[in-house]
């Protein structure tokens, strides 16, 4: 029962009570005046100070059981190491860690207030920390009420038995066979994305180089054509974005989650304080989120019906978008439909238009592999220019390409849109034989684990799309292979393991590969300044800080 009290209440009813039995039991010479508001201000005062050199000092410093695990050894008093999650690449010293502190597959820091993180740097651990303990750790509360907010009761959000039933019956929809059906929405956009490009270069609005060369601003596109697809493939609604159309939807969502400073500080009060606290605050931006939650969800309520409706009418299985396959579990309420769509819209739209910009720089700064790339593509595929010929298989030809693969599986390698993400065990459990109390922070870092030379050798650091390929000896035959040459799969952590895992794994790397083939295929690209330290910025997803400026030339169809 008492587990139920908020932390805050037990400490005020404790301090009360205790006021209350020294100001009946010391004489009254020896206590201030009033007594007992002034021993309780005093007594709470004196016990918070006692509770933080305890949490901030004793704690960490002289009791912990991890305390004694190998870790860094430079730190700064509070801040410990906890700066390292803010660094730009996003993940750094984590990887100088993995490289320089001997460790047997965990690594002690102390982050904010000296509390204990921890860092998973072996292939088992991961294995067991993301697969058979998956359900001991959870994400951290502060941070799902703050998602939550946004997101509502979506996949990412909800924990333990209300996950598993939302994973099993969202999984159908993203089998292989139902990414298979999507694949002609992701060529179409593909190519309505070279169309949109190449319109761009001749319009005479787009800044040149020096040498007269059109230069193009890639992200942007990048982000206009994924919100473009997920809003097909999971809503079967057409943004418009490319067009530049205004969908309200987009334009409501696109307000809320507007990176300006004031809206930065917001959410991040949000995550510190928890939005029912920050609600109370007298702030416009409070009365503002407001409104726009409320007209997000009821422009996608409004979208569930219009679907249920049309699918009423329609040959069965005609609809192939993640909406429909969900409604026709039966699984969900309308609000839950709603969630789920706001978080594939939250989840599969900038993490893929991360991981498109990051390739097309990738091949800028490597121009024979974006050469042999451009034959494989014009050699194997339709020119987007027109029409898949009937019967074509666009999904197993693309899927079969092995440098296609190779260069899309290394520039998420190298580029993991997610570069950190975090774990809070939920009950004292083990890890790697090791004792692992109750709330404690475990860091897992995609960044570092993709750039270990541990698991990928000395050239970890470089783009070789080639690691991603088998080489038949004999007949010389070359097949993409999954694992990139590495010791296991978890040495590649750019969409997790396991039962957290990225559910729109397969249709990320669908997406991406028709996006990558259909840009090589029709444009000639460098970078607008080849000096240029392009670096990668954000905490949630890594795009290039400045935007990603390419020269590009349109080479026509094929
Ligand atoms: C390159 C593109 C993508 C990357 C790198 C990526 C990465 C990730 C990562 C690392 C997680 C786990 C986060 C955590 O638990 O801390 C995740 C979860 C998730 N992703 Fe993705 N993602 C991508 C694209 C997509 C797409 C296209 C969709 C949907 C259409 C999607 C839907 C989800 C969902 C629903 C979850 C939560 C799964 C669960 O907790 O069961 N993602 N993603």
């Amino acid at each position: 029962m008492a587990s139920n009290i908020p932390k805050p209440v037990l400490f005020l009813l404790g301090t009360a009570a205790e006021s209350a039995v020294i100001t009946k039991t010391v004489p009254l010479e020896y206590l201030p005046t009033p007594p007992l508001s002034r021993v309780f201000v005093r007594l709470a005062i004196l016990q918070l100070v006692a509770y933080a050199v305890y949490r901030w000092f004793i704690y960490p410093f002289f009791l912990s059981p991890l305390r004694k695990l190998p870790g860094p050894r430079e730190e700064r008093p509070i801040l410990g190491n906890g700066m390292a999650v803010f660094e730009r690449p996003a993940g750094r010293s984590f990887l100088r860690w993995m490289k320089t502190i001997p460790n047997d597959g965990l690594i002690y820091f102390r982050g904010f207030f000296h509390q204990d993180r921890l860092l998973v740097t072996d292939l088992k651990i991961l294995g067991e920390l993301l697969v058979t303990r998956s359900y001991d750790f959870e994400k951290p509360k502060p941070l799902r009420d703050f998602l939550r907010y946004i997101l509502g009761d979506g996949l990412i959000i909800v924990e333990g038995d209300v996950h598993k039933f939302q994973r099993k019956n969202i999984m159908p929809a993203f089998t292989f066979r139902a990414i298979k059906d999507l694949y002609p929405i992701f060529w179409e956009k593909s190519a309505q994305l070279t169309q949109g490009v190449s319109q761009q270069l001749t319009d005479g609005t787009t800044p040149k180089s020096a040498d007269g060369e059109p230069i193009v601003e890639v992200n942007h596109w990048a982000n206009q054509v994924t919100m473009d697809i997920i809003g097909m493939a999971a809503m079967g609604r057409d943004f418009h974005a490319l067009k530049n159309g205004e969908d309200p939807l987009i334009v409501n969502y696109e307000e809320l989650l507007e990176p300006t400073k004031e809206k930065n500080l917001y959410f991040l009060l949000n995550i510190l304080l928890s939005p029912p606290v920050v609600a109370k605050i007298p702030w416009k931006l409070n009365e503002r989120s407001k409104i726009i939650q409320q007209n997000i969800v009821n422009i996608s309520l409004q979208l569930v019906k219009e679907k249920k409706e049309a699918m009423k009418t329609e040959a069965e299985g005609v609809s192939k978008d993640l909406l429909s396959l969900l409604i026709r579990t039966n699984n969900f309420s309308d609000h839950q439909l709603v969630d789920q769509m706001l978080t594939f819209l939250a989840a599969g739209h900038e993490t893929t238009s991360s991981a498109f910009t990051w390739a097309t720089y990738l091949l800028s700064t490597h121009p024979e592999i974006q050469s042999a790339l451009r034959k494989e593509i014009q050699d194997h595929l339709p020119s987007p220019n027109g029409p898949v010929p009937k019967d074509f298989d666009i999904a197993t030809v693309i899927e079969g390409l092995p440098l296609l693969n190779g260069v899309c599986n290394e520039a998420i390698r190298l580029y993991p849109t997610v570069p950190i993400t975090v774990r809070d065990s939920n009950k004292p459990t083990q890890l790697g034989g090791v004792h692992i109390p109750k709330h404690t922070q475990i860091m897992l870092c995609p960044w570092a684990t993709n750039r270990n030379p541990a698991f990928w050798g000395d050239n970890a650091d470089e783009f070789v799309p080639e690691r991603w390929i088998d080489a038949d000896e004999k007949t010389g035959e070359r097949k993409p292979n999954n694992n990139g040459g590495a010791p296991s799969n978890y040495a590649i952590l750019t969409f997790l393991h396991g039962p957290r895992s990225c559910i729109g794994q397969g249709f990320a790397k669908a997406e991406l590969r028709c996006l990558v083939a259909a840009f090589t295929g029709s444009f000639e690209m460098v970078m607008a300044n080849p000096n240029e330290d392009v670096v990668p910025h954000g905490v949630v997803t890594t795009k290039p800080k400045d935007g990603m400026h390419l020269k590009l030339k349109y080479l026509g169809g094929w």
